[in-house]
């Protein structure tokens, strides 16, 4: 008779951030659908001396603050009972020993190393969970975002976490590929004769993809000051977004297949020369200003933050793609924090019509559209002209709009609940491959060193604005402009 094997999810990071306002609330989330299998347990671990109880309790403290309504006492009691606790320090190979125990009441299960701590102690976990005899050939290892500095450092993690971990182990996760209107564009791409002969160079004029944010960093200053939002943002998720958008058709669904077609996405990417940084790329940092109606400080002035810091709050940038299908083709990429809105979307701007027989100018404003939201909500909308009602040929702008919470009633994964089932279930489709990770770094090495050869500081703009003016200067040099429509 086929058993059910036991699943340990350690979460190394347990207390911290990201487990408590993303982990744990999806995996709650998944145990009140029944996602969960009744026997996965889910062990926190940090330094704090905490027992079982003492974690359960920091937990349902925070999850009572992160899930809002969803939190539902008697579901999150029987959730509550999957959690345990061991205390580890990342760093001293002896204190693994309370985590060796927990886990050796279930020997024969399938064990998830969730690491949610600072890169520079993925190296040292996995070297201590080796020492300590609990990595077994199937174990699997997820490593949060962003891997390393620069791509020497991110290397060297790789190297060091690929001596105790196969690369079919690794699940480098970036939680964008787990939203869904990016798998949808996978599935409007591949899934539809329509798109794909417009798809191109020849119907295309540009692409603009946008994740604005309207919050500061907040508590994360500290972490943030040394990161900056080309890290933080442009090298993973808004490049894995422009592979999504540009790659070719892979020959399936499976792991390989589409991230060898992302790889060859990021190794045609255009590389910036030392001119292309001063012409085509805008840092700016966020000034006191508003928002949501609010006074809110400025960068500088946020907890953490060293009082001269030229750390980047805000990217813009004109990528390009040398291949056939997207020569020429500028690939617009934004991201900022402290914005006039939270949104996040891609925005395919096609063609004008060669010849209006209707008398309106073949303007870009009158050009097909269309844009993948996948913030505040999720849709996909056409933009096209249709005539208005009326005894005269006049032409209107109309949306064809998928609202998917519309078109599908059933509740919808959050993004880490998708990707921690994937892990779950042994799925790299939604993961990043080391090479496609290497070579990401390698596009953004030279903006970072080219801005710090300028000397120059980050451009300041007023927090609650769409950034710097520099931002929008960089398409009108193009004739174009950013897609701003909320
Ligand atoms: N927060 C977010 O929104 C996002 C975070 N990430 C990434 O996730 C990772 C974690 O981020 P975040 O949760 O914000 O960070 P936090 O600083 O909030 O949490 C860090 C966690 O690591 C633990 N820790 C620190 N040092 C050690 C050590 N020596 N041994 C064992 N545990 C240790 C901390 O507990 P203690 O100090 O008690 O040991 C804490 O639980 C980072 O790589 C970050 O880049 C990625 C995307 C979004
Ligand atoms: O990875 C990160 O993403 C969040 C934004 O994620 P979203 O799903 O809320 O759009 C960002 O705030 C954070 O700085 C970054 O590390």
């Amino acid at each position: 008779m086929a058993t059910t094997r036991t699943l340990d999810l350690v979460i190394f990071g347990g207390t911290g951030d990201l487990a408590m306002r993303k982990l744990l609330p999806a995996l709650y989330h998944l145990h009140c659908d029944g996602l969960l299998s009744p026997q996965a347990r889910i062990i926190g671990t940090a330094r704090d001396a905490l027992d079982d109880e003492g974690y359960r309790s920091l937990a349902r403290q925070q999850a009572e603050r992160f899930l809002g309504r969803d939190f539902r006492g008697e579901d999150w009691q029987t959730f509550a009972a999957r959690l345990a606790y061991a205390p580890v320090d990342a760093l001293q190979g002896d204190s693994f020993a309370a985590l060796a125990e927990q886990l050796a009441a279930r020997p024969d299960g399938q064990r998830v190393f969730y690491l949610s701590t600072a890169p520079g102690l993925f190296s040292a976990i996995s070297r201590h969970l080796e020492a300590a005899g609990l990595i077994g050939s199937d174990s699997r290892v997820v490593l949060e975002k962003p891997l390393g500095h620069d791509l020497a450092s991110s290397r060297q993690i790789n190297d060091e976490v690929g001596q105790y971990f196969g690369e079919e182990q690794i699940y480098r996760i970036d939680h964008y590929l787990g939203k869904e209107p990016v798998q949808n564009l996978l599935a409007l791409r591949f899934g539809n004769a329509l798109f794909e002969p417009l798809w191109r160079r020849e119907w295309v004029r540009d692409v603009q993809i946008t994740v604005a944010e309207q919050v500061g960093v907040e508590a994360r200053g500290d972490f943030y000051d040394r990161v900056g939002a080309m890290r933080d943002m442009v090298q993973n998720h808004l490049l894995q977004l422009l592979c999504i958008v540009a790659m070719e058709p892979p020959a399936s669904i499976n792991p390989d297949a589409v991230r060898d077609e992302k790889l060859k996405i990021l190794r045609a990417l255009r590389p910036f020369t030392a001119g292309d940084v001063a012409t085509r790329s805008v840092r700016g940092q966020y000034r006191a200003g508003a928002s949501g109606g609010q006074p809110v400080a400025g960068y500088l002035e946020e907890s953490g933050i060293a009082a001269d810091s030229r750390t980047e709050t805000f990217v813009a940038l004109k990528a390009e793609i040398n291949t056939w299908r997207w020569a020429g083709v500028p690939f617009f990429l934004r991201t900022g924090k402290r914005m006039q809105d939270k949104v996040a979307e891609i925005v395919i701007n096609f063609r004008s019509v060669p010849h209006s027989i209707f008398g309106i100018p073949a303007s870009p404003l009158h050009a097909n559209r269309m844009v993948i939201r996948m913030q505040p909500e999720e849709t996909v909308d056409l933009h096209l002209l249709a005539k208005q009602p009326g005894d005269v040929m006049q032409l209107q702008p109309v949306r064809l709009n998928l609202d998917f919470a519309e078109a599908f009633r059933s509740r919808r994964l959050e993004a880490y609940e998708r990707l921690l089932m994937d892990v779950m279930r042994g799925n790299l489709t939604l993961f990043v491959r080391r090479d496609e990770q290497e070579a990401a770094w390698r596009w953004v090495e030279p903006i970072l060193a080219g801005w710090d050869a300028t000397g120059e500081r980050p451009k300041p703009y007023t927090a609650g604005t769409w950034g710097p003016a520099a931002s929008s200067a960089l398409l009108s040099r193009d004739g174009l402009s950013w897609h701003e429509e909320i």
